[in-house]
């Protein structure tokens, strides 16, 4: 996938705790148009806080964010209007049907494509006529989504948007967003813990960890450059130039920017999805 230079979201050294806890560390990345990234970590390591802090929800203590080239807190409405966003707990509505909530929501964005929308909630399967109070959690995510991205934003941002989705409706979606972003030049931020979803459609994955940035890579790079590296013997001092070590545990490495280098010391190589990478890193 080409993605543009002009950065759509960028993160330089962003700093942020609350009260003693620690939520980002020195966090530095950039997303482009184009760029579908997934962002994986365990509950409290972050991914939240990065996402709050993209949209100007979170003040940082220290460091820069730019979003759409401006200051989170203070976005211009042209910028809020190219923003589309889906928060962990659900919206509001209630007493509104379906079909009015739309009609609502729409009035804010001259840009809504309502073939779009038309197609998602078919494809959702939502009534319109449909009481939003009386809508199962899944079907309000749906919305949720539907009303996220119908004005095709350029910045999409989801923070565990799939959760209450099922498995049809999950894997039909995460294909879409792939699709919009392709299609519309948008750059999608999503956190999820399903790491098959996260392999199958990210371009991108950063991986966190207790507020740190272990891992900010093209999908297929690390297919490629992240190995497990299992020693006979201790791992030796002076290891082949290129290869960072994600993490040491007794005879094992585990390391980026794997390119066949040869070692001296008998080893096994192996490779690892991305399930098997972040057990590894969380043991
Ligand atoms: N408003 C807040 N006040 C105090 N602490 C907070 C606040 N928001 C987040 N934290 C803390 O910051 C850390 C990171 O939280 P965050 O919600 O960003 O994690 P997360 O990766 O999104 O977790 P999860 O997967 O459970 O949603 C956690 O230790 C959390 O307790």
């Amino acid at each position: 996938m080409q993605a543009t230079a002009t950065p759509i979201l960028k993160f330089d050294q962003v700093c942020k705790s609350f009260e003693s806890k620690r939520a980002l560390s020195q966090l530095s990345f950039q997303i482009s148009a184009g760029m579908v990234v997934g962002l994986l970590g365990q509950n409290g390591a972050g991914k939240s806080t990065l996402i709050r802090s993209a949209l100007g929800i979170v003040a940082v203590d220290s460091g820069q964010v730019q979003t759409l080239g401006e200051n989170p807190l203070q976005l211009t409405s042209d910028a809020k209007q190219q923003i589309g966003y889906v928060a962990q707990q659900s919206f509001g509505y209630e007493g509104f049907t379906v079909e009015r909530a739309l009609d609502l929501h729409r009035s804010f964005y001259p840009d809504w494509d309502i073939a779009l929308e038309q197609d998602w909630l078919q494809r959702f399967e939502l009534d319109g006529q449909q009481q939003v109070q009386r809508l199962s959690i899944g079907q309000r995510q749906s919305l949720a989504l539907i009303m996220a991205m119908a004005y095709r934003p350029k910045l999409l941002v989801l923070d565990e948007p799939v959760a209450s989705l099922d498995p049809i409706a999950r894997r039909q979606f995460m294909a879409d967003l792939f699709d919009l972003a392709l299609d519309s030049g948008s750059a999608v931020l999503f956190s999820s813990h399903i790491t098959s979803d996260l392999e199958r459609v990210a371009s991108h994955v950063a991986l966190m960890r207790h507020g740190d940035l272990l891992l900010f890579k093209e999908i297929d790079a690390l297919r490629e450059e992240v190995r497990l590296i299992k020693f006979e013997q201790s791992p030796p001092h002076d290891l082949p130039a290129g290869l960072t070590i994600l993490k040491r545990k007794d005879c094992q490495l585990l390391v980026d920017g794997y390119q066949g280098q040869a070692f001296t010391t008998p080893c096994q190589v192996e490779s690892l999805n991305l399930e098997q990478l972040f057990l590894e890193l969380h043991q």
